[in-house]
């Protein structure tokens, strides 16, 4: 894997101000004021501190489980539709990462929190879901290498900007803590800085056409992740 450049500039970073340069950091200028309220929405403070409210850890991490499943169908759509071997053996690697390491937090932690199989069965999805939802499906179906990297860059790192955040400090029970670690360690670090490699490596040969559809699924999944966030505060549907 090829290093990881800067992914946790901060997003005061100086705006990219065309697309020409490197096209993550011009999206990410395009996705505000989502990006931002996103890194630092009130959750993310909240598990940092350790003081998130259970009854919005099982709501957020219900929800959460069903984003996994169809953003581990996107990833094997950029799998599938990646034009090179070496980009699909990182995604690969990641994929597998998602369904092992991480499935298992999502079960220890329902556990933990007593949500129990007919919860997780019974809670209907909330309208921020099922928008996520459509919006990988979307993704996943355009078969278009450029376009699944847009939303999956989007999912993971926003995650590693807010997880980064903690800086070291961790809470104490693991449902917070791991779910920090999680998006905050080497492995994912490298990850992701690769990812955002491969949305800027490409940019450069998208046209105007190709280069609006990526920008506006990279925009409407900064919005998603943003509602997605805002969702574990409302307890009903929508
Ligand atoms: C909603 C959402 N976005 C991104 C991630 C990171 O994979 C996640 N687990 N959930």
């Amino acid at each position: 894997m090829s290093p990881a450049p800067t992914t946790d500039a901060p997003v005061t970073d100086a705006p990219a101000t065309d697309a020409t340069g490197r096209l993550s950091l011009w999206l990410r200028d395009r996705s505000e004021p989502d990006w931002s309220a996103a890194v630092a929405h009130r959750f993310t403070g909240e598990l940092i501190a350790g003081t998130v409210a259970d009854d919005v850890m099982r709501r957020y991490l219900i929800q959460d489980h069903r984003f996994v499943d169809s953003f581990v169908a996107l990833l094997g759509a950029a799998i599938a539709a990646a034009d090179r071997f070496d980009a699909r053996i990182p995604l690969t690697r990641f994929a597998a990462m998602v369904t092992s390491d991480e499935n298992d937090y999502f079960l220890r932690a329902f556990d933990a929190l007593g949500v129990t199989e007919a919860m997780r069965r019974d809670t209907p999805d909330h309208s921020a879901t099922t928008a996520f939802q459509a919006l990988m499906t979307e993704a996943r179906l355009t078969a278009d290498y450029p376009c699944c990297l847009a939303v999956l860059v989007v999912a993971e790192w926003s995650y590693l900007t807010w997880a980064a955040r903690a800086d070291g400090r961790l809470p104490d029970r693991f449902e917070h803590a791991e779910w920090i670690t999680l998006h905050d360690n080497p492995f994912f670090r490298d990850f992701v800085g690769w990812l955002v490699s491969e949305l800027d490596r490409v940019g450069p040969t998208l046209d105007d056409d190709a280069r609006a559809r990526v920008e506006d699924l990279f925009r409407r999944a900064v919005a998603a992740e943003r509602a997605f966030f805002d969702a574990a505060y409302q307890n009903g549907r929508d």
